[in-house]
Order: C-alpha cells, then structure tokens, then sequence
C-alpha cells in the first residue's frame, strides 16, 4: 500500500509539473524535499546463492535489453498522499507526523529479515519476474514463510507489472491458491502477465515456483487491479520516476 501512495503521489505530482512547467522544474521541484535513496533490489550478504545465481541470469538477460532490472528505492516524501487525498475524497489519510515514518512495507525489515527480492520487467511481452528470499521473521508455519508475506509479494509484483504496462492502480481483487508451502529463507520465482483490459480492470495473472520450476507453489487467479489514472507508462516514464524519487 505505501508502495503504491508513494508511486501515485510522485507520478502525479510529476505529471502535473511536467506538463505545466517541464521537467527541469520537475527535477528542482523535488531537490528540495528530503529523500533518502537506497537500492534495495542489488545482491546483498544476506542473498543466498540461488538468488544471486538468478540475479546474475536475469542480468545478463537484460544485456539484449528485453528485459530490464528495475531498482527499488526508499523514499521519505511527506506529501505523497496528497494525491489519494484526490481520488479519495471520503477518506481520512494519515497524520503528517505519521507520514514521516511512513515506508514501502515490503521493505521496512532489517537487511535480510524480511523481505529480499529483485524486479524484472519484460516490455514486449508485459511480463514481470520477481525473485524472492523470504526471511526469518516471515515464518509462518514452523520454519515455512507466512502465506501474508507470499501474499503482500504477489501483490507488488502484480502490482508493478500493473504501473509498468497500465498506470497508477489499486487491488481490487487478490484470490491465491497455496499448493505447496515455502520453506523459510529459500528463493522462489514470482511470475506474473498483463492478460487482459476491460475498461479500467486489469486482470494480471501470476504464479510461484521453486527455483528449478518443478515445485509449483502459488497462483493467483484473476486478480483484478483497477487503474485510478490511466496512462501508458513507457520505460522512460519509469526511470523517471525513479530518478526523482532518489
Ligand atoms: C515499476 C516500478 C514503479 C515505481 C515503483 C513503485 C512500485 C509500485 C508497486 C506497488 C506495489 C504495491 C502493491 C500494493 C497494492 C495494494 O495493496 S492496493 C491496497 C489494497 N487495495 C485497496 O485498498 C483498494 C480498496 N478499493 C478501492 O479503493 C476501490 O474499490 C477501487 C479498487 C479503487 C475501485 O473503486 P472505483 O475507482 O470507485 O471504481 P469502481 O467504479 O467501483 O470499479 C471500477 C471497475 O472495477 C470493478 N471492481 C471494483 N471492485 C472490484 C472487485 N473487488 N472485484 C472485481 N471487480 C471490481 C467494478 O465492477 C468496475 O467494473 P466496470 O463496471 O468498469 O466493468
């Protein structure tokens, strides 16, 4: 969810500068507020060496640029509801003080802990592979991961394969079946596809395997994301993006 207040709030707010003002006002605009970058999505000590292994194939896969390695960033931008604030008119957002400790879920563990994962996206065809060590403090059952945390990942893959292809979007609709549970702190490979769009609904589809393929452990069946301001985000959009929030 913060993922995706921050996402919103940057686009749009980018949107806007860069249409009235373009975009050296845009890059200006966002110097002045307080950001603390770190890219999260780089192998760390913490990374087994399945996901490293991985890692390294899907960065060679990018050489041809088919595929591309998307960073993550941490970002602190007080004002990043603002723009839900919008399209939310009946909700109540959090406290300013609140905001200030407000971060991406999926990365407020310690290096290692909690959620370790690299994104790939592949432009042509509308796919996104997330490569995904869960650690320690996702246990669930007795040394297996908790469905909640395969669950939240599946959504930010679904997620950003969404905003890649789409625009900024909410989860309307998340069904996972669990088949074959995932043991504590190993790799699985989250894959998931823009399949169709109906109006604003996009349907996303995705699967988890083990890292050989064999073990099928997750799919999510007709998720349902619904874009909130639809555009077509290129690639460049996204670097841009990402260069603003650093
Ligand atoms: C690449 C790097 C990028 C940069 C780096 C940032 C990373 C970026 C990744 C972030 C990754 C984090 C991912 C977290 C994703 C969340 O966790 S989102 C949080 C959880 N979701 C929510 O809180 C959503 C709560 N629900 C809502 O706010 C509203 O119901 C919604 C979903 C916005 C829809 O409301 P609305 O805009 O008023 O639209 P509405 O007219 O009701 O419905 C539109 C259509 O959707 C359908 N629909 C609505 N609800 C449903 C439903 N439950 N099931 C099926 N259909 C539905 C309607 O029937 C309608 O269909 P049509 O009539 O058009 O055919």
């Amino acid at each position: 969810m913060d993922g995706c207040l921050h996402c919103v709030f940057t686009w749009q707010k980018a949107c806007s500068i860069f249409h009235t003002q373009g975009w050296k006002h845009l890059r200006r605009s966002f110097s002045t507020e307080k950001v603390i970058h770190k890219d999260h999505s780089l192998p760390n000590p913490s990374w087994s060496k399945d996901l490293r292994l991985l890692f390294d194939q899907f960065m060679k896969k990018c050489e041809d640029g088919s595929w591309k390695h998307l960073p993550s960033s941490e970002c602190k931008v007080p004002q990043r509801i603002h723009s839900f604030k919008t399209y939310f008119l009946d909700s109540k957002p959090v406290k300013e003080d609140q905001l200030s400790q407000a971060r991406p879920f999926t990365r407020s563990y310690e290096v290692g802990q909690g959620f370790e994962y690299a994104m790939f996206y592949n432009e042509d065809e509308k796919r996104t592979v997330c490569l995904f060590q869960g650690g320690p403090y996702l246990e669930g059952p007795p040394g297996f991961l908790h469905g909640g945390a395969l669950a939240t990942m599946i959504d930010t893959t679904l997620g950003v394969c969404t905003i890649s292809c789409m625009g900024l979007f909410m989860t309307a609709n998340l069904n996972i079946n669990f088949k074959s549970p995932i043991p504590l702190c190993s790799v699985v490979v989250i894959s998931s596809q823009l399949d169709k769009v109906e109006g604003r609904k996009v349907f996303v589809s995705c699967n988890v395997r083990s890292v050989d393929e064999k073990t099928l452990h997750s799919d999510a069946t007709d998720p349902v994301l619904v874009i909130l301001y639809p555009y077509r985000m290129t690639f460049l959009h996204l670097i841009l993006l990402f260069s603003l929030q650093r």
